[in-house]
């Protein structure tokens, strides 16, 4: 095998590969360093087993507002079976085959910079083994949960995303903590699937608090319905687990403690930085590394580093670090050639990444929610609609309830950012990632006429809403 290649990639989750596979396109060579199983987080940990999950149920919720059908116990077993096989039965053979096919060079280890353009790798049996780049090193080393300062709670042993989504059975009493994405989903996904007291401890008065107000409302009536139980503006204070693996008590900053079988940590990531030798060229170790919007770290001499994915900060989504991952691949290739590209550079990021989030109803948005394009300095007019009045979403089931917002830049007539929540909404959110990255005029997208009885007529209320 050689030592030396026009670019060495740390990290092969969905951002790593991505980088490697855009660099040997572009005609150059690669290699790729994983400690852990090529596929990265997202196939093993993260988006692939966690909506293998929410999958059964969410379709449970939709046949439930479905008169004339009805639905059995959902099969846990199989659910979880079925969530092995998307994971491969975490295996990554298959993943390590289309590397190799690309070709890129696969090198198992954890791999660690050594100085300039100089990756250290060490394999779990302590051989160590030292690769060049001759263009770029890119760091794609992802990221990992976070787990908050609270007593008790660390030695309590507590799952995080890792230990949820690879669940081997699910606990009757689950006490999640954090009122983000991966609370809010795999909450839903426990209590499906049988944790039937379920609680979510969440910290401030909102659920989903970085998307608009009112997609956390709506996912919070859903499951007060559902009978998991949000408990806002409540403190984790202390966790006691004096049993390895037996019961846990949480005590909370009011109320009488809460007894479970499992503490789920959702509190955001950690960016995967530290013992990756950042230091070795005067960069700090515990924060995202700074990149500039063609992918490239700043103020490394030399200009060879570069980072992609959740390792930068930027967006801690899948595709999001694709897309970077693929300008990042497109630019070593075009700086290795002696061109210098302007277009290819990181715009969708500024935007604002589009997201969804699996719970029932789903939540999508794009852009800016309304109060970061007013603190931006935009001249902002929003609209809101009821989707549960589209007839298409009437006709998707009773009670179908949902809202759609759209935030207008009022100088230039285009779209800053628009959020849906509903049932079955995912599918809306490309429409509108394209309307608002192309900057579509909104008396162009007049004439972009939704078919009957779709729930994107949902397009046609907003623009009416407006005015149009
Ligand atoms: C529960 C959950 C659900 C999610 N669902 C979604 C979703 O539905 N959609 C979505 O877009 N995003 C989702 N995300 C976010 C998504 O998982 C991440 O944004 C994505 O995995 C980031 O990709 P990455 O390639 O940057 O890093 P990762 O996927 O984290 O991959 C990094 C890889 O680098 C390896 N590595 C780290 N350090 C080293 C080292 N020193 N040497 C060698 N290898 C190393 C790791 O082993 C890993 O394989 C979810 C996250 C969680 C936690
Ligand atoms: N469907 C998806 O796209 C999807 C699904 C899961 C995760 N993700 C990505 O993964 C990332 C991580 O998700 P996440 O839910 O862990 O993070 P998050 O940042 O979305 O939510 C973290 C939550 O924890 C709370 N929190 C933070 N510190 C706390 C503390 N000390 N005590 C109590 N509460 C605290 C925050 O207020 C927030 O509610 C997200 O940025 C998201 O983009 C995406």
């Amino acid at each position: 095998m050689a030592d030396e290649f026009d670019v060495i990639v740390i990290g092969a989750g969905p951002a790593g590969e991505n980088a490697a596979d855009r660099a040997v396109r572009g005609g150059l060579t690669a290699a790729i360093v994983e400690e852990r199983l090529a596929g990265g987080e997202c196939s093993y940990w993260a988006c692939v087993p966690s909506k293998a999950l929410l999958r059964p149920v969410d379709l449970a919720a939709e046949v439930a507002r479905v008169p004339g059908l009805t639905l059995g116990e959902i099969d846990v077993a199989r659910v979880l079976a079925r969530r092995d096989e998307a994971v491969s039965a975490y295996d990554d053979g298959g993943q390590v085959r289309w590397i190799e096919s690309v070709p890129i060079e696969f090198f198992r280890g954890r791999g660690r910079l050594d100085g300039p353009k100089r990756v250290r790798v060490t394999t779990e049996d302590g051989d160590e083994r030292v690769l060049t780049a001759r263009q770029a090193v890119v760091l794609a080393t992802g990221s990992t949960a976070a787990v908050p300062p609270v007593p008790g709670l660390a030695e309590a042993n507590p799952w995080t995303s890792h230990e949820v989504t690879a669940a081997s059975s699910v606990p009757e009493r689950l006490v999640v903590l954090g009122g983000g994405v991966v609370a809010c989903e795999m909450a839903q996904a426990m209590h499906g699937l049988g944790a039937r007291q379920t609680t979510v401890v969440v910290r401030g008065g909102r659920l989903l608090g970085r998307m608009e107000p009112f997609a956390g409302e709506l996912v919070a009536e859903s499951f007060a319905e559902a009978g998991i139980d949000v408990r806002f503006h409540t403190q984790m204070e202390r966790v006691e687990r004096p049993e390895p693996g037996g019961k846990v008590t949480v005590h909370l900053g009011d109320g009488p403690p809460l007894e479970a079988d499992e503490v789920l940590v959702a509190t955001g990531r950690d960016v995967a930085t530290r013992g990756l030798g950042l230091d070795t060229i005067g960069l700090p170790d515990d924060a995202p590394v700074e990149v500039d919007d063609s992918m490239r770290a700043t103020g490394v001499a030399g200009g060879w580093l570069y980072a992609v994915g959740d390792v930068n900060g930027r967006a801690l989504l899948t595709h999001m670090g694709k897309y970077q991952a693929r300008i990042c691949g497109d630019v070593i290739a075009a700086r290795a050639r002696g061109d210098e590209l302007p277009a290819m550079r990181d715009l969708a990021d500024s935007y604002g990444s589009p997201q969804v989030v699996f719970t029932d109803p789903q939540v999508c948005a794009v852009g800016r929610t309304e109060e970061e394009a007013r603190n931006e300095g935009f001249r902002v007019r929003a609209v809101e609609y009821d989707m549960g009045a589209v007839t298409g979403a009437y006709l998707l089931g009773d009670g179908y309830r949902g809202k759609a917002k759209a935030v207008v830049d009022e100088d230039r007539k285009v779209l800053l950012g628009v959020t849906f929540a509903g049932p079955g909404a995912a599918e809306l959110l490309h429409a509108a990632t394209i309307a608002v990255t192309a900057e579509v005029p909104l008396d162009r997208l007049w004439h972009a006429v939704p078919s009957f009885p779709t729930v994107s007529e949902i397009w046609l209320r907003l623009l009416e809403t407006y005015g149009l």
